[in-house]
Formats: structure tokens, C-alpha cells, sequence
């Protein structure tokens, strides 16, 4: 007989919903960290399972070497749900933006190079621009190079709480924006699937290197 909905603490969750997202964050986990995106355990994943639940990593695990046990859930306040681990530090990040957007189905939280050392470059107070790329075409919803994409760049903080407040209002107010930067820290994107939100951490790193070429070659 297959497993039903799963209850602990007055929770209710599906179980095989929770199997699918851990294996899809495993998956993203070792194409992530091959692409030198989530060194030495930085980074966090997650993706939903239903309305009021997600499944993200355990704080501290190595991204490229994830198993089921490194993948726990917790409730859109990133309360624990079924597990006596610790979430990823930055679990309430990612529960804003599926409060925010009930179509999001998965977040990534990488820590790239480029993106860490762009995200420094950019004078406080500013976003990232990005404008007449036919790559922005990868991004869910643009249609054409003659769109302007804005990134913003927040300040770094070990205030997730007050970091995720901050997201939240920006992304209340600029709902089609894709993504944004941690200064001197990383990326946070999300999509609709998680083959969306790779695709758009594959377009943000392609992106982020053609700005820092142009500074470098135009500086
Ligand atoms: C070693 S990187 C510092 C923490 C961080 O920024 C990160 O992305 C990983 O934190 P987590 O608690 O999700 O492992
Ligand atoms: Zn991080």
C-alpha cells in the first residue's frame, strides 16, 4: 500500500509530494555545486510540497553530497514539521517568497563567484540593471531583449529575520522581478518548477559574468 498523507504534530503533509521535491533537491544539489555554484556548504534549496509546506536542506550540509535525510519540511512560518534538525540559517528567505507568490514552486540560494564578487561592485543603494540581453528571454514571462531586469542588491546581514522583511516588501512592490543579490553573499531565484529556477540561476550566471566582463573591458 502506498504511504498517505503524513501526520506528525497536527501537521499534514504527502509524503511522496516530499520523496519528489527531496530527490529534485539532490539532483540540483550535484549540478549546483559542479558548476562551483554552492562551495563548501553555502547555499540552500527548497521547493514546495503543498499550500502550506516546503521541503529545504539542513543547515551545514554539503550541497554536492546531499541524501533524503539532509531535506527536511517545514511550514510557510519555517516552523520544523518533521524533523529535530536545524533548517537552513536562511529558511524564513525562502518562506517569504512562497507567501508572496503561491505560484512559486522552488527557490535556490546559490553562492557563485561572480555573483558574490558583482554584488560588491554595485554601489549601495543601487540595483543591477540588465538590459538588451537576448539571454533575459530565459527568465519566466520576458518575451524580448527590450526589457529591463532589476536586480537588487540588499545588504549582507546576519538578521535573516529583518533580511526576509526586506525581500518580502521589494518583491510585494516589483512582483515580476526574478531574483535578487546578498552583498558579498550570493543569488536567490526561484520559478514555477525547479527546472525553471535552475534555468534562471543558468541565465543569472551567464548574465552576471557579461556585466563583469564589460566592466572589466569597459571599465
Ligand atoms: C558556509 S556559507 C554561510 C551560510 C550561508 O550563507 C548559506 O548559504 C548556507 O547556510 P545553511 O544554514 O543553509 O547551510
Ligand atoms: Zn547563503
Amino acid at each position: 500500500m502506498l504511504p498517505g498523507p503524513f501526520l506528525l504534530e497536527n501537521t499534514v503533509f504527502d509524503v511522496i509530494r516530499y520523496a519528489v521535491a527531496a530527490d529534485s533537491i539532490i539532483e540540483a544539489g550535484r549540478f549546483l555545486y559542479q558548476r562551483g555554484w554552492s562551495p563548501a556548504t553555502s547555499s540552500n534549496y527548497s521547493e514546495r510540497i503543498d499550500d502550506q509546506h516546503i521541503a529545504i536542506t539542513v543547515s551545514g550540509r554539503h550541497k554536492g553530497q546531499l541524501s533524503a535525510g539532509d531535506i527536511m519540511v517545514v511550514d510557510l512560518d519555517g516552523g520544523a514539521v518533521q524533523s529535530n534538525s536545524r533548517s537552513s540559517a536562511e529558511t524564513r528567505l525562502h518562506t517569504v517568497l512562497y507567501q508572496l507568490f503561491p505560484e512559486v514552486g522552488a527557490v535556490l540560494h546559490t553562492h557563485s563567484v561572480k555573483a558574490t564578487v558583482l554584488s560588491r561592485l554595485i554601489a549601495p543603494g543601487h540595483s543591477l540593471e540588465l538590459e538588451g540581453y537576448e539571454l533575459q528571454k530565459a527568465f519566466a514571462g520576458v518575451e524580448t531583449h527590450e526589457s529591463v531586469l532589476t536586480v537588487p542588491v540588499f545588504a549582507n546581514t546576519q538578521d535573516i529575520d529583518a533580511l526576509a522583511e526586506e525581500t518580502k516588501s521589494w518583491f510585494r512592490e516589483h512582483p515580476g522581478q526574478p531574483g535578487y543579490l546578498i552583498r558579498g553573499h550570493g543569488l536567490y531565484t526561484w520559478g514555477k518548477t525547479m527546472e525553471d529556477c535552475l534555468r534562471h540561476v543558468e541565465a543569472f550566471e551567464f548574465l552576471f559574468d557579461c556585466e563583469l566582463e564589460t566592466m572589466r573591458v569597459r571599465p
